[in-house]
């Protein structure tokens, strides 16, 4: 192996209690809001079809003028405790929020800079608010950070000259600070989640992204670092040079997610994937007919397709100006909930069942319950399961309700009936089966 200093700090996968947690959540959700939201995508009287949260760079506004947002950012429709009970109506386990995007404004009132919420009409510290009404509901809160910051002076893409090095040298600085601010300030945050780690700047600075993760996990034990932040000697990221995962999660699936079949591998560590609702928006966007917007199927099969590869899904929410939710957010909010509701031991808690993909869904898995769920049925009105070496099915059911016949049909190959009334939404099967001692 090629000797390391900031490669990664351990190998295999964590089993302690707060990522045994992480892993058990398995649903959550992204909540992208800044001052991104009030423009909503258009600038200028021209719309923008790219992600709202980019507006600045795609319309080349400058950082002064973009920052004059700040006199308009009041949402006064804001109630922390309402959006915490959305959540909760949801079903996710934990939700990660922008405490600050690349434009650099932050939801929290930094004393390191003045582009706080601290200085808006809004005055108050929306994060605070933010953290106490979700974990007040029992959900844990992640923080999402973007390193880089186009509004900061010292912001370097590339570091290439002494005085690229010294304003570089302070950005990291002021960083440490809003990093150290933010674990004093919110200690019960379980997981930080990094962005704009992409550029040269950072990938020259990987001892920089191996420090932060000491410093984190030395501040608050337990916490959860994704690979996102981290970059290795050679400036090698998510893997160090030798091929090990750094951080505790690969956070490399964003809007996409591994294939069930070619992609197994992804069920060697522990990955999180993130995902919008239209093609690319995570900031709020003012005309979401520009793109293709995912039905709340779409996005349960996500979620599943997620699981049933070991890995978690964070499905993304982006509040308006006003604090309040767009009306497809909040109908897919319910939508999801009350699948989960009736389904979601299939979810919480599982893991990749390490049987062979079946055309009709995915299996997930939790102890000796494992789990069919179904999203496509066929004419054929059953449902083909393989089974490992040495494993038998013994029985069928609908979730908490009657069972499914099921027929031998070769060795390890059975047939399980489809229920006799069409669920009319994807179902779950939970089979018990007996594995060879
Ligand atoms: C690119 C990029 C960023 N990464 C996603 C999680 C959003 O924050 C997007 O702006």
């Amino acid at each position: 192996e090629i000797p390391l200093n900031y490669g990664a700090d351990r190998l295999g996968k964590r089993y302690d209690a707060d990522m045994q947690k992480f892993r058990d959540n398995r649903l959550g959700a992204f909540i992208h809001w800044g001052l991104y939201a009030i423009p909503g995508g258009e600038w200028n009287g021209k719309v923008y079809p790219g992600a709202a949260e980019w507006l600045k760079s795609w319309a080349k506004v400058p950082s002064g003028e973009w920052l004059e947002l700040m006199k308009q950012w009041n949402p006064t429709k804001f109630d922390a405790r309402k959006w915490a009970k959305m959540a909760k109506e949801m079903g996710v386990r934990y939700v990660k929020i922008t405490t600050k995007h690349h434009e650099g404004f932050c939801l929290w009132p930094s004393k390191y800079t003045e582009n706080t919420v601290a200085n808006t009409p809004y005055k108050k510290d929306l994060l605070g608010e933010m953290v106490k009404a979700y974990n007040d509901e029992g959900i844990d809160v992640h923080f999402y950070f973007s390193v880089m910051d186009w509004s900061h002076p010292d912001w370097r893409y590339d570091v290439k000259t002494p005085e690229d090095s010294a304003a570089f040298s302070r950005f990291l600085t002021f960083t440490d600070n809003q990093l150290k601010e933010l674990a004093t300030l919110y200690p019960t945050v379980k997981d930080f989640w990094f962005d704009g780690t992409w550029d040269a700047s950072i990938k020259k600075n990987g001892w920089w992204t191996s420090h932060v993760e000491r410093m984190l996990k030395e501040m608050l034990p337990g916490v959860t670092i994704n690979s996102r932040l981290r970059a290795d000697d050679y400036g090698k990221r998510h893997f160090d040079s030798n091929g090990h995962l750094m951080g505790d999660y690969e956070s490399g699936y964003e809007r996409r997610l591994p294939d069930p079949v070619k992609d197994l591998k992804v069920t060697r560590w522990d990955w999180e994937a993130c995902m919008t609702v239209p093609e690319n928006q995570w900031g709020y966007h003012k005309d979401w007919s520009l793109s293709y917007v995912k039905t709340p199927v779409e996005v349960l099969e996500r979620i599943v397709h997620a699981v049933s590869m070991g890995g978690n899904m964070v499905v993304n929410f982006g509040p308006q100006a006003d604090g309040d939710f767009r009306s497809e957010e909040k109908e897919l909010a319910k939508s999801i909930g009350a699948w989960m509701k009736k389904n979601g031991q299939c979810i919480y808690g599982c893991d990749y069942a390490g049987w062979e993909k079946q055309p009709w869904g995915y299996y997930t898995r939790k102890g000796s319950d494992v789990y069919m769920v179904v999203f496509n049925c066929p004419y054929s009105k059953h449902l083909t399961v393989k089974t490992p070496k040495g494993t038998q099915v013994v029985k069928a059911a609908l979730l908490n309700r009657k069972s499914v016949k099921v027929v031998e049909t070769a060795r390890n190959e059975y047939n399980v009936d489809m229920p006799a009334q069409e669920p009319g939404e994807p179902f779950v099967i939970k089979l018990q089966i007996k594995e060879a001692a």
